[in-house]
């Protein structure tokens, strides 16, 4: 995920929905506290972003895989097996949200591996983005990709950094989708406005920090090796062509012209190369888990309730209810969030205190 976005004022906050009990929507790896209070008989949800609480231990983004006994309550807590047995860390703690709880209205981006809806959380109203991976072949090393990206995700905990809400997917399921809050601005949209001006603290020196840059992964992730390799071998086939071109013919006068002309405008520049650099990384793709479906194939929009606006039918079948997740029970009794799975402090995950009445 190589996005940060721009949250326009806090209309979605005031949007978010109540839950049960204190829950961890961040999915884990969050540094605030999150605690939903009773306040006039209706309960709000508020984070605590002032105070740090110290936690035994937090997810590793050096993947590891789980116990058989981890394996298995992730498994019945309705997780595919492909992906706890490559990524139970990433998914330790979690259980996952039922892809038929989420009404996809639109399509509104694509990544290198992914596509991403705005889509409504049928149980809380809340608008989201959903990005959806599909991994085709299930292959172990676009699983633990993604999964370390889960991992890092879980991890940050900064204004300006979008956060991991849930994750979606069942056990029968051969793609995963990863909730995030909705943005009605991407950065790269932003920073194409001449009008707007980031500052410093805009960015990663605003307390509290995303996260303490020594926990950071040593290497740079295979995607960003792989683009720069990429990059590396187009720069080398695009001068080799020229050389060859230069070679044959000598002299070509139009070209010269063309080259001379003015360099237009810095922003036109700008997305004019965000553009290009999205076709090379999309046309270079090569991992299996950047196949996607044309638009038409990749999950229907646009139709009635219960038909394919609910997410990927063909994707995500029902599943054997899991009690957790079944939409037979009352919404009082339903997990909704990738929420706590079993004791996250004894099998690696950070440990969430709960906080009452503050
Ligand atoms: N939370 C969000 N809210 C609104 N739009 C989003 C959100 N997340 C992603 N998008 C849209 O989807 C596009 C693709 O996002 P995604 O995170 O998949 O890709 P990326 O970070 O640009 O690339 P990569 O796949 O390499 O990480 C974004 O450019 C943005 O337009």
């Amino acid at each position: 995920m190589g996005c940060v976005f721009g949250k326009e004022s806090s209309v979605e906050e005031r949007r978010e929905e109540v839950r049960e009990e204190k829950v961890d929507v961040g999915v884990g790896g969050s540094g605030r506290e999150v605690e939903n209070v009773k306040e006039g008989g209706e309960e709000k949800r508020i984070r605590h972003s002032g105070e740090r609480r110290r936690r035994s231990s937090k997810p590793n983004p050096r993947l590891s895989n789980p116990s058989n006994n981890v394996h298995g309550e992730q498994v019945a807590a309705g997780w595919p097996s492909w992906l706890s047995k490559v990524a139970g860390e990433a998914i330790n703690g979690l259980v996952p949200r039922r892809a038929d709880t989420f009404e996809k209205l639109d399509k509104i981006g694509q990544g290198t591996y992914s596509n991403v809806y705005k889509a409504r959380d049928t149980l809380t109203g809340k608008i989201v983005a959903l990005k959806k991976v599909r991994f085709d072949n299930l292959e172990p090393e676009s699983v633990k990709f993604m999964a370390r990206e889960i991992l890092i995700l879980r991890r940050l905990d900064h204004p300006n950094v979008v956060k991991l809400e849930g994750l979606v997917t069942s056990r029968m399921s051969c793609s995963l989708y990863l909730v995030f809050e909705y943005m009605a601005h991407d950065l790269a949209g932003l920073a194409t406005n001449p009008a707007i001006k980031f500052t410093e603290p805009q960015f990663f020196t605003t307390k509290p920090y995303a996260c303490d840059p020594s926990s950071l992964p040593k290497y740079p992730p295979s995607k960003e090796m792989d683009a720069k390799l990429r990059d590396e071998e187009a720069r080398r086939l695009r001068a080799a062509g020229r050389a060859n071109v230069d070679g044959v013919k000598k002299s070509r006068p139009r070209e010269r012209v063309g080259r001379g002309l003015p360099i237009p405008d810095a922003n036109a520049e700008l997305q004019a190369n965000i553009d290009r650099r999205r076709l090379i990384t999309h046309a270079n793709a090569k991992s299996k888990s950047e196949k996607f479906p044309p638009p038409h194939q990749d999950g229907a929009l646009g139709y009635p309730l219960g038909s394919s606006q609910h997410m990927d039918p063909i994707f995500d079948p029902p599943d054997i209810p899991f009690s957790s997740t079944n939409l037979s029970q009352p919404k009082s009794n339903i997990h909704t969030w990738s929420g706590p799975l079993v004791d996250p402090g004894s099998v690696g995950a950070p440990r969430r205190k709960k906080k009452h009445g503050r």
